[in-house]
């Protein structure tokens, strides 16, 4: 695979110390792709998708291919949360050779099935929100056609755009749903943040025309958690796998300055922390990413933490790993 990057040692810094254990100590290096004598154990495994190509082709300001990098610097700091039966893997990046998104995109599905196979739990890291296209096929790829994957995506945006002009970082949800038509495979995908003033009046029409499950981003706050749970708990019992994608330009700006199209009336990180638990403990979460990410843009290094707080939040939230659904 000529756009497989293995990891760099050199992202993985920070303090050492007697009596803690930090993620850039705990993590393990893995070629994903020629890893012949070591044997993989239980856990989870982190991939790149250095790729932005999709946000370029989408009229969208460059500069999350080196999301991943960045965030793997910040999340090495961090106090290791997991235990030592339970692994952490870098398995490197994928990256967009001449500016072919499509085969980007195939390499992370191939990835994504890779490290499914390996009885890893998924994390990826964008890129640009293009990413969910490669990556559901990665898990549709592992489970196959008879179990049903939910797609629940914290976003500004749906992504629902027609890919007729080619696929871009607007268009990965209107090409899965065109897929399961044609596939005569069930569309599940629920949307939290829904921007009223960021999403065109033809996204909602296609919305409803595959049924898509959605909440605004004005209702997705704290004092709505009885109707947030409630449209969760029937999104969740209706399918058997959950993959979880978060576009991080659904965050305030106040939180997450550092995206391609910001949102400074997106939602706050308490909402999100508390339906990702309850998506945890229902046991079908399989794989999870980060979206949009944007080094450039970001202020004081702020949208890259957030996006490793989240990131450290699953660690240690989900000792489930339930990845053979
Ligand atoms: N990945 C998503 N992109 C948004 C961008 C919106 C914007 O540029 O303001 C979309 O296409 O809807
Ligand atoms: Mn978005
Ligand atoms: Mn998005």
């Amino acid at each position: 695979m000529k756009n497989y990057a293995p990891p760099i040692s050199k992202n993985w810094k920070g303090r050492t110390s007697e009596d803690q254990q930090y993620i850039h100590e705990k993590i393990e290096c893995v070629n994903l792709f020629s890893n012949p004598k070591k044997i993989l154990s239980k856990g989870f495994g982190i991939i790149g998708y250095a790729c932005d190509e999709g946000v370029k082709r989408n009229k969208g300001r460059v500069g999350a291919i080196h999301g991943p990098d960045r965030i793997k610097q910040t999340l090495g700091p961090m106090p290791n949360p997991l235990a030592n039966s339970t692994s952490l893997y870098d398995f490197g990046n994928i990256s967009c050779l001449d500016n072919n998104l499509e085969i980007t995109q195939e390499n992370l599905a191939t990835s994504i099935a890779k490290i499914l196979h390996d009885n890893c739990f998924p994390i990826g890291i964008g890129g640009g929100h293009d990413i969910a296209y490669g990556h559901y096929n990665g898990i549709k790829k592992h489970l196959g056609n008879n179990k049903s994957i939910g797609i629940i995506n914290f976003d500004a945006h749906f992504d629902l755009r027609s890919d007729e002009n080619r696929p871009n970082s607007g268009t990965p949800f209107y090409q899965i749903a065109k897929d399961c038509l044609a596939e005569n495979l069930p569309f599940n995908y629920l949307c939290l943040g829904i921007r009223e003033d960021a999403n065109p009046k033809i996204l909602f029409e296609t919305a409803k025309e595959f049924n898509v499950d959605f909440i605004y981003n004005n209702d997705f706050n704290l004092q709505n958690i009885e109707a947030i749970n409630n449209i969760l708990d029937s999104f969740i019992n209706k399918v058997d796998a959950i993959y979880v994608t978060i576009d991080l330009d659904g965050f305030s700006s106040a939180y997450a300055p550092g995206v391609s199209a910001a949102s400074p009336m997106g939602f706050a990180p308490d909402i999100v922390l508390i339906s990702l638990h309850k998506i945890i403990a229902s046991k079908k979460l399989i794989s999870l990413d980060l979206a949009e990410f944007n080094p450039k843009y970001d202020r004081d290094n702020q949208t890259a933490k957030l996006a490793s707080s989240l990131i450290h939040f699953v660690l240690r939230k989900h000792k489930h790993l339930n990845i053979n659904i």
